[in-house]
């Protein structure tokens, strides 16, 4: 395995999708800021880029990633960005999620014709998306809000989606904020969904910088270069949503969402508080709950947050939720 040369220019493997492309740049110029040395994109075609199938379909874990790890692995590429809510929760041994820098928005949006926003949506209209998690809270909304809707299940990239909107086949997409952000559209943004109405999917707005974990001094010390992109709380949160994400042992596909916040009283932080949902894709149940905790001093403590709450979830029958593909 090739360590990167101490001069030359690293080379980040990325996806070659508008949002990929915009976030790998964003994170290629920081890291050239603290390593002192160019990046070199490196473009990659994974198999969700590929596939035309229903990401719930092919299962979900790993889709954008594996060709990615792949090329880190055969030290084709020094570093990877990945949306963090695409990575598997498993961690391979031989990798280093060397940071997860500060997160943006994580909240879904919608982007509607006509300006409209959910709740004006009329009888029957057709929202987009791909996402049982989307569907289920939206279809839960609905019913309990007396509204009619209808979600079709699309894929495709961002550009192609909001497509859906313009060309009239469907009244409204539902995206992620932060994808919409990163690519200069935010202003197509009807209407933000309050997370107490669709909660996002763990690590949801949040970036990965993926990098070798070997034990060579180079490894050590692009590991320790890429780390200085990591902002602590973000990595904190993610880490509890991803822990609930696992201890359900749920996909990315499946129908799990999660976020984790801090709780201030006044200007002091109290507590996090780790909220999480699952439910039927129709949206006739749905389990969600809360939990807080001390703020995490230690990753280990986000981790037993995320695994407390899974376990009230599945006590209150979230597995029976969550389907087939929930593995
Ligand atoms: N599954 C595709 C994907 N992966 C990350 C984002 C958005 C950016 C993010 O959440 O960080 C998107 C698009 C979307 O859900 O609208």
């Amino acid at each position: 395995m090739s360590e990167p040369h101490v001069q030359g220019a690293l080379r980040l493997g990325t996806r070659r999708s508008k949002l990929a492309m915009a976030q790998s740049g964003q994170v290629a110029d920081a890291v050239s800021q603290v390593t002192g040395r160019p990046v070199e994109l490196v473009e990659i075609t994974t198999y969700g880029d590929t596939s035309r199938e229903h990401l719930a379909q092919i299962g979900g874990t790993g889709v954008f990633v594996t060709a990615l790890r792949d090329a880190l692995l055969r030290g084709e590429v020094d570093f990877a960005v990945h949306s963090l809510k695409d990575l598997p929760t498993a961690q391979p041994d031989e990798l280093a999620l060397a940071a997860v820098p500060k997160r943006e928005d994580p909240r879904d949006v919608l982007v509607a014709r006509d300006g409209l926003r959910f709740c004006d949506l009329p009888e029957g209209a057709r929202v987009g998306t791909g996402s049982p998690r989307r569907m289920a809270q939206l279809n839960a909304y609905a019913r309990s809000h007396g509204l009619r809707i209808e979600t079709v299940p699309i894929r495709g990239n961002i550009d192609t989606r909001i497509g859906y909107v313009r060309n009239g086949q469907l009244d409204a997409v539902v995206l992620a904020a932060a994808g919409l952000s990163r690519i200069g559209r935010i202003d197509e943004v009807t209407d933000f969904l309050p997370v107490d109405m669709v909660l996002p999917a763990p690590g949801q707005g949040a970036l990965a910088i993926e990098c070798r974990a070997g034990n060579t001094a180079e490894a050590a010390a692009l590991l320790a270069a890429l780390s200085e992109l990591d902002d602590p709380h973000t990595r904190g949160a993610v880490t509890a949503e991803r822990s609930l994400l696992a201890a359900l042992e749920a996909g990315c596909s499946a129908p799990v969402g999660a976020l984790a916040d801090l709780l201030a009283d006044g200007q002091i932080v109290k507590e996090m508080r780790l909220r999480g949902v699952v439910g039927t894709t129709d949206g006739s149940t749905l389990v969600q709950l809360s939990t807080t905790g001390p703020v995490p001093e230690t990753y280990d403590q986000a981790m037993a947050l995320g695994r407390e709450l899974a376990a009230e979830m599945l006590a209150k029958g979230a597995a029976g939720l969550m389907g087939e593909r929930a593995h």
